[in-house]
């Protein structure tokens, strides 16, 4: 059976950003991604598994030729909150020495996540490495990271969909929402 928004309805408070803002945003950025690695051997990092859902379709909106690695790694565990710790869960396939780097967010909330990979991936000695969110929350601030290009700056509320999960639910949504109090138990 076929799982939609819909079915997952009733577990939602609002949405925040439409599949239709998703797709325009992201437009928008690749033209710019474009433009920074014109004529560059580009290789966009995803980080799963939050990840996946901009990659596929920003590297689609891309007309550069990329190359794709993954990277996963865990800072939250079932809940809404970061533990502190990030673990590596996989390691990219390639060697970025000297190489174009991009790393491509879901979303940028304490920065941990970020700073940690920022400063794991940099140690390898890429050529350049940047970073594109989709989502960036205010927390973000507090942490010293560059990031070059962000889709939305959003309020400091968990939010679920395209990608993001709670307790693994709900990342199959294709738009960006926030969920009812009942979810959480509330
Ligand atoms: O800025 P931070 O506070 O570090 O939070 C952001 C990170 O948290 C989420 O991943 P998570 O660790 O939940 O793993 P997932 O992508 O597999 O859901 C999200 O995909 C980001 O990678
Ligand atoms: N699903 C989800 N994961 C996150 N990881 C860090 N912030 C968030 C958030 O708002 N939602
Ligand atoms: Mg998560």
């Amino acid at each position: 059976m076929r799982v939609d928004a819909k079915d997952m309805g009733a577990d939602l408070e609002k949405v925040l950003i439409t599949k239709e803002e998703i797709d325009a945003k992201l437009a928008e950025l690749a033209a710019k991604i474009d433009a920074e690695y014109a004529g560059k051997d580009l290789l966009i990092v995803g980080v799963l598994k939050g990840a996946v859902m901009v990659m596929a379709d920003l590297a689609r909106a891309l007309s550069t030729p990329v190359t794709m690695d993954w990277m996963a790694v865990s800072s939250y565990g079932a809940g809404t909150q970061s533990s502190g710790v990030v673990r590596i869960l996989k390691d990219l396939d390639t060697d970025i020495k000297g190489r174009d780097v991009l790393i491509v967010e879901d979303i940028i909330d304490s920065g941990l996540t970020l700073s940690w990979l920022i400063n794991n991936l940099g140690s390898r000695e890429p050529a350049s490495l940047k970073v594109c969110t989709l989502l960036r929350k205010p927390d973000a601030a507090k942490v010293a990271i560059d990031v070059e290009w962000v889709g939305f700056d959003i309020p400091n509320e968990f939010v679920v969909g395209y990608g993001l999960d709670y307790a693994e639910k709900y990342r199959n949504l294709p738009f960006v929402g926030t969920l009812a109090p009942h979810v959480y138990g509330g």
